[in-house]
């Protein structure tokens, strides 16, 4: 059976109440079908964590539902897995010891722990760095081991927030190719919060415009690249350059409004 098939229906969150109340999605509807790639971007407050963490569980909606394969969502769960922009590594475990540990949550007996985080850690380009400790790492290694700990207990869902958004461009476009690269070989479901069009654009099969806060869907687009060329055939495209013009024009809506008011 293909899973993670995320449906959000009518969904408000509400924080807060009486002088300090704050809409910060007011009824969002929107399905991501399984193993999409989804990138949702919007201007600066219109809600985008707050989405993904209500999807993740972290926050309870105020009106609406999330579902998951069509199981109401009611907390966190190892079906999604989160990847933050600031990596949330524990900085007491090593790096063997940060991909372990939802395994070890999740019960596995200390061999296969090792083997299958062992596993991630060599598709993260980690071999050698297992006994390091988060402070010995540089950021983008940190986002790696963020990765690898997310991957290796094997969640349907990758939520993740700006993951990308600290570091460097070079180092950036290695780790959009190999999160391109997982997407396609695990077949998972991607929500993917991010500031830049172009970074939206280029990894996904769908993005979201979100208004501006209180934010909802404002509108969806499709983008249809022909993902077996190169990154620098695809940047060049005239297809891409459509695309992202049609984001960017989109989302400038609504953060011009802002300004005027
Ligand atoms: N814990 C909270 N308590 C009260 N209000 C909150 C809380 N978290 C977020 N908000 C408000 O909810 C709205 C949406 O915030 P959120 O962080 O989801 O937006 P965002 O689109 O992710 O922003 P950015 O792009 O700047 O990171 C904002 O008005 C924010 O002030």
């Amino acid at each position: 059976m293909v899973e993670g098939k995320v449906t959000i229906s009518d969904l408000d969150k509400v924080y807060g109440t009486g002088a300090e109340r704050t809409k910060a999605i007011d009824n969002l509807s929107h399905e991501v079908p399984s193993g999409e790639f989804l990138s949702v971007v919007g201007p600066s407050g219109c809600g985008k964590s707050t989405l993904l963490y209500l999807i993740a569980g972290f926050l309870d909606e105020s009106e609406g539902t999330i579902t998951v394969d069509g199981d109401p969502i009611s907390g966190p769960g190892t079906d999604r897995g989160v990847v933050f922009q600031d990596y949330a590594l524990f900085p007491w475990r090593t790096v063997m010891g940060n991909v372990t540990y939802g395994l070890e949550q999740k019960g596995m007996n200390k061999e296969e722990q090792q083997t299958r985080a062992q596993r991630f850690i060599d598709m993260m380009d980690l071999d050698g760095f297992e006994d390091k400790y988060p402070k010995e790492l540089s950021g983008g290694m940190k986002q790696r081991v963020s990765l690898a700990r997310t991957l290796a207990y094997d969640p349907k869902i990758l939520l993740m927030d700006e993951p990308f958004g600290a570091l460097d461009q070079p180092l950036r476009e290695l780790l959009q190719e190999q999160l391109l690269d997982i997407w396609r070989d695990l077949n998972k479901t991607v929500i993917f919060i991010t500031h830049d069009v172009e970074e939206a654009v280029y990894l996904s099969e769908r993005v979201m415009v979100m208004t501006r806060h209180p934010g909802t869907k404002k509108e969806s687009f499709e983008i249809d690249l022909d993902r077996s060329k190169s990154r620098e055939d695809v940047i060049i495209s005239d297809e891409y350059t459509d695309m992202k013009n049609k984001v960017w024009k989109s989302l400038r809506e609504e953060t011009n409004h802002n300004r005027e008011i």
